[in-house]
């Protein structure tokens, strides 16, 4: 199965962008955990459609109805269920297109697949809107976590060649929480400035932007994780590969390790508070796929939004001819800054998984 992932908390995420409704159910949460709704809901607008120019115009509430799983504000045991109403579908807007697939998105694979059944209006269930229900489960997993003193934040890294100030060293609880309350999630305010103005310039020209998120966690014990096949990158990148656009997804420092020597890779160990800490971090937390007690940083790349104005080639699948299309409906010029509570909801759903397999006493 495709749409649902861990292995003691199973997250299953449902719905089509343009059906009555797309949710999530979440099996395995401890019971007898407080969960703030108002602060899930606030955890959801970071990531709603239709509140600024820099994204799709589609109104959203994305307020969600928790049918199962929560009693008196607190997880029961019982699975969660939590949907949220589709309210502003315009299929209108893919009436003429549904043989016409769209370069970039998911309409030739679907088709390919499930031989021409796709419900694809508003990308269907490969649409970034089903990031909606995985904001709902990975926000109550920040709480749970939080409360343990694991923090997970984000940033936009980079959109278009517009660069934000990495995380320092040893990003605190404070800065991680503090840039995710931004409207613009970005360390560097000017940067900030500059990759909005890329946005509008490539929305202007009928084009979109990509870019790349970096994401933190802090507070993690060493030990967390497997070797080989169950490690930590494995277990995250098979979850973050599941966000719609992201085409990379690195650690520490990434690929740029290809061109260091090993004396400059290397992370040196010392010891700190009678606890043993590296003074460089290019390892990202994480050793032999175990983590290491260093913040734990990852990157994505986001590719730039498929669907755009400007007409592209593409061919007529009911007539089998090459065609031309341009793209008319509501999208998001760039995804990169809609995606960063996305990063966060993943990695924490990721995090709280691999604890409840091996708690080190923490849950
Ligand atoms: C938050 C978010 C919003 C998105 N918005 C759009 C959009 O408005 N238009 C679009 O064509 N793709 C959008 N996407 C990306 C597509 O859903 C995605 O590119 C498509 O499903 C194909 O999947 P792939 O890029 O992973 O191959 C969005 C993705 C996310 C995460
Ligand atoms: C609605 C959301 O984004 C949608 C994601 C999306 C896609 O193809 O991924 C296509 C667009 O759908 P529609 O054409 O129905 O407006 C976006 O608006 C959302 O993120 O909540």
């Amino acid at each position: 199965m495709a749409s649902y992932i861990g292995n003691q908390l199973h997250v299953s995420v449902f719905g089509q962008s343009h059906g009555t409704a797309i949710g999530v159910t979440v099996d395995g949460l401890p019971a007898g955990e407080a969960v703030d709704l108002d602060a899930l809901y606030t955890f959801l607008c970071r990531r709603k459609p239709g509140t600024s120019p820099l994204s799709t115009p589609r109104q959203e509430s994305d307020f969600p109805s928790i049918l199962s799983g929560i009693e008196q504000g607190k997880t029961c045991g019982a699975p969660l269920c939590a949907v949220i109403e589709n309210k502003d579908q315009r299929s209108r807007d893919y009436g003429k297109t549904l043989h016409i697939p769209r370069p970039g998105h998911a309409d030739y694979t679907a088709w390919c697949k499930w031989g021409g059944e796709a419900d694809m209006r508003g990308g269907g269930h490969f649409s970034g809107r089903l990031t909606a229900p995985l904001c709902i489960a990975g926000g109550i997993a920040l709480q749970l976590l939080e409360r343990r003193g694991i923090y997970v934040g984000a940033h936009i890294l980079q959109i278009a060649t517009a660069k934000d100030t990495p995380f320092p060293l040893r990003p605190t609880a404070e800065l991680l929480t503090s840039v995710g309350e931004k409207d613009f999630p970005v360390l560097d305010d000017g940067q900030g400035q500059a990759m909005q103005a890329a946005i509008v310039a490539a929305a202007s020209e009928d084009d979109s932007v990509g870019g790349l998120v970096e994401c933190a966690v802090i507070g993690l014990p060493a030990g967390l994780g497997e070797p080989m096949f169950g490690g930590m990158e494995g277990r995250l990148s098979t979850a973050l590969f599941g966000i719609p656009a992201v085409k990379g997804v690195s650690f520490g420092a990434g690929f740029d390790v290809a061109t260091m020597r090993g004396s400059e890779n290397n992370d040196p160990f010392t010891i700190e508070n009678d606890t043993v800490v590296t003074t460089t971090n290019h390892a990202g937390g994480i050793l032999g796929g175990i983590t290491t007690a260093m913040p734990l940083t990852l990157q994505l790349a986001f590719k730039p939004t498929p669907s755009i104005a400007k007409e592209q080639q593409t061919v007529d699948l009911s007539t089998m001819t090459p065609t031309t299309l341009s793209i008319v409906g509501r999208h998001d010029p760039c995804i990169v800054h809609r995606a960063v509570p996305v990063v966060e909801a993943v990695v924490a759903l990721v995090v709280l998984d691999m604890l409840l397999e091996d708690n080190h006493g923490i849950i």
